[in-house]
């Protein structure tokens, strides 16, 4: 596993570091309105862990699976939903969080989603942003990293679901995926 590492490009102290300053940026603002934190599996999964326990306000957690990529480093353009939420998200303030946003075509089907459900509001939290890839015009409300246009692993994300238990994010060799 380790060695399909290009080099790392975030490391383990960074992102503890990041994910705890968001945390606390995000309760400042959410105090009092008890937001329905939406992760988005599978990637999601250890910022939302990370996240949440520096976020000392009342919240809600609720899971969505939806896939685009596959066994691909790139996006097919289909956002397909997996798994849907349980809880209504009616009046609810919703903070969907994310490992990456890179075409921003997952989150733009979510949010026109999630609003066309009348969600009080509908916002982002991101630990990666890939601005290079974007097709749709999008910006996170919070962001951890801006990265370069590199297909990266670990902390949650994948190729092919390998990698997601990296605790660091790395760029994947290219031969890893180009052979
Ligand atoms: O901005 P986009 O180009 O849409 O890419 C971002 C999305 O792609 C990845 O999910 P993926 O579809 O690979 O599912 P996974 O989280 O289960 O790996 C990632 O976790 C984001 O949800
Ligand atoms: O760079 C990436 N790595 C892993 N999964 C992804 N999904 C979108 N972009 C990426
Ligand atoms: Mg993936």
């Amino acid at each position: 596993m380790y060695q399909d590492i290009q080099e790392i490009l975030i490391s383990e102290e960074e992102i503890e570091a990041k994910a705890a300053e968001l945390g606390k940026a995000i309760a400042i603002d959410y105090k009092d309105l008890n937001p329905l934190c939406v992760c988005v599996l599978k990637g999601a999964v250890p910022f939302m862990a990370d996240l949440i326990r520096k976020c000392e306000i009342p919240l809600e957690v609720d899971f969505m699976a939806v896939s685009s990529y596959g066994n691909s480093t790139k996006s097919s353009g289909v956002v397909r939903i997996i798994k849907d939420l349980e809880a209504s998200v009616e009046n609810r303030h919703v903070l969907i969080i994310e490992d990456i946003i890179d075409s921003g075509l997952t989150l733009s089907y979510l949010i026109d989603l999630l609003k066309g459900r009348k969600a009080a509001s509908v916002k982002v939290v991101t630990m990666l942003n890939k601005p290079a890839r974007r097709t749709v015009d999008l910006k996170p409300d919070y962001c951890g990293f801006d990265i370069p246009d590199a297909f990266v692993v670990g902390y949650g994300l994948d190729y092919a679901e390998k990698y997601r238990n990296l605790p660091y994010i790395g760029v994947l060799k290219e031969e890893v995926y180009c052979s």
